[in-house]
C-alpha cells in the first residue's frame, strides 16, 4: 500500500475566488495547494474587460500578501454584446486566458449571461481564429428541460452543433456531472476537454437529500444518480489527458446556503486533493493521479507544466464543520467527515 505520494505541483483549472471579504478569506486556501489557477468571472458586476480583469488579478494577488508562488489565470465573461477585438487584446496581452460562457440563468451570478449562443458568432471566430479556449458551463436553461438532464440535453443540443460549426475552437466543458458529457469529450473528433469536481466524483443525488435537505450537496449542474457518478470517475481515473481537475470551489456565507432559496455552490478549496485523491486510490489509480491534477490541463492550456511538487500522506484528517466567521463563515465540503489523507505541503 502507498502511503505517500509526491506528484508535480497541480493546478486547479476552475476555482470561484470571489472578492472582497470573501477573497481573502479563500484565496490562500487554492494557492496552499495549487500552483495555477483558472479564476472564474462572475463576480458582481461580472469581469468583462481586461481592466477589470487586471484589476482583479491585483485583488487577489495583495489578498494572499508577499511570497505566494501563485498565479491566477483569469477568465473574460461572455454576454450578449461581448467584443471579440478586446477579448482578442486581453489575450494577446496576457491578460485573459480563456473565456467563459455562461448560459443566461443557468447558475450562480449568470443573470448576463449569454441568452443565445449564435450571438456570439464574431466572438467564436475569434477564439477559433487566435486559439483561445471557451470555456463553458454546460447546462440549458430551458424550465421545460428537468433539471438532471439539462446537461445532457445541452451536449445534444448546443454542445453537438458548436462544435460542428467551429471545429478548431478548443472548448473545456466545465464540471462535467453525466455519462453523456463524458462519453462527448472522450470521443468527440475536436479539440475538447472536461473539468471534473471532487463532488462530482464522491457523492451523488442522494447527498442532497440525506435525511433532510442537504444545501451544503447543492451545486450547479446539480449532483446526479450513481450510474453518472460512475461514469465521471471512470473518465476521471481513465488516463485520458481530456479530463483534468477543476474544482468548482464556490463558497457562498452560510446563511446563503442554509436558507429558504439557498445558492448554488460547494466550497472544497481547503481539501481538494486530499479529496481527489481519495478518489484515485479507492480506483486503484494512484499512479494516474498526477496525469488528471498536474498535466492534462497545462497541456490542453499549452502552458508549461509546473516546478515543484506536492507530498500527500495517507492519514485520518479531519474536515471542520465550519471555517470563518461573520461574513465569510463557510462550510466546507465533507464538513465532519473524515478523509484518509492529508496534504504536507
Ligand atoms: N457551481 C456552482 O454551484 N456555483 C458556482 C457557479 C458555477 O460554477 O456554475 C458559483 O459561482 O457559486
Ligand atoms: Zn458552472
Ligand atoms: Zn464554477
Amino acid at each position: 500500500m502507498t502511503d505517500r505520494l509526491t506528484i508535480r505541483r497541480p493546478d486547479d483549472w476552475h476555482v470561484h475566488l470571489r472578492d472582497g471579504a470573501m477573497l481573502q478569506a479563500v484565496a490562500g486556501h487554492t494557492a496552499r495547494q495549487f500552483g495555477r489557477a483558472i479564476v472564474m468571472p462572475n463576480l458582481t458586476p461580472p469581469v468583462t474587460s481586461v481592466a477589470a480583469a487586471e484589476a482583479y488579478r491585483g485583488r487577489i494577488m495583495a489578498a494572499l500578501g508577499e511570497g505566494v508562488d501563485f498565479t491566477p489565470l483569469m477568465t473574460c465573461y461572455l454576454t450578449d454584446d461581448a467584443d471579440p477585438a478586446e477579448i482578442a487584446a486581453g489575450h494577446a496581452a496576457g491578460v485573459f486566458t480563456a473565456c467563459k460562457l455562461y448560459p443566461a440563468h443557468a447558475t450562480t451570478n449568470s443573470a448576463h449571461g449569454v441568452t443565445d449562443i449564435r450571438r456570439l458568432t464574431g466572438v467564436l471566430e475569434t477564439l477559433q481564429r487566435i486559439g483561445m479556449p471557451l470555456l463553458i458551463h454546460g447546462e440549458v436553461t430551458d424550465k421545460a428541460i428537468d433539471i438532471f438532464d439539462r446537461e445532457a440535453v445541452f451536449v445534444e443540443r448546443v454542445l453537438t452543433p458548436l462544435t460542428r460549426d467551429y471545429p478548431g475552437l478548443r472548448i473545456v466543458l466545465e464540471h462535467i456531472t453525466t455519462a453523456e458529457a463524458a462519453a462527448f469529450v472522450a470521443e468527440a473528433d475536436h479539440p475538447i476537454a472536461a473539468t471534473i469536481t471532487p463532488q462530482h466524483l464522491l457523492i451523488n443525488r442522494n447527498a442532497i437529500f440525506d435525511g433532510g435537505l442537504r444545501p451544503h450537496a447543492y451545486c450547479l449542474p446539480v449532483l446526479k444518480r450513481e450510474t453518472h457518478r460512475l461514469a465521471v470517475r471512470r473518465a476521471a481515473v481513465s488516463g485520458s489527458p481530456r479530463f483534468f481537475l477543476g474544482t468548482d470551489s464556490a463558497p457562498h456565507v452560510v446563511g446563503a446556503k442554509e436558507s429558504g432559496c439557498g445558492c448554488a455552490g460547494i466550497f472544497n478549496a481547503p481539501f481538494a486533493l486530499e479529496a481527489y485523491l481519495r478518489v484515485f486510490d479507492e480506483e486503484g489509480a494512484l499512479d494516474r493521479f498526477e496525469g488528471f491534477a498536474s498535466e492534462h490541463g497545462a497541456r490542453f492550456y499549452g502552458r508549461p507544466l509546473n516546478e515543484g511538487t506536492v507530498t500527500l500522506v495517507r492519514d485520518a484528517v479531519a474536515v471542520p464543520d465550519r471555517i470563518g466567521t461573520g461574513e465569510t463563515a463557510v462550510v466546507p465540503f465533507m464538513a465532519g467527515e473524515t478523509i484518509g489523507w492529508r496534504f504536507d505541503g
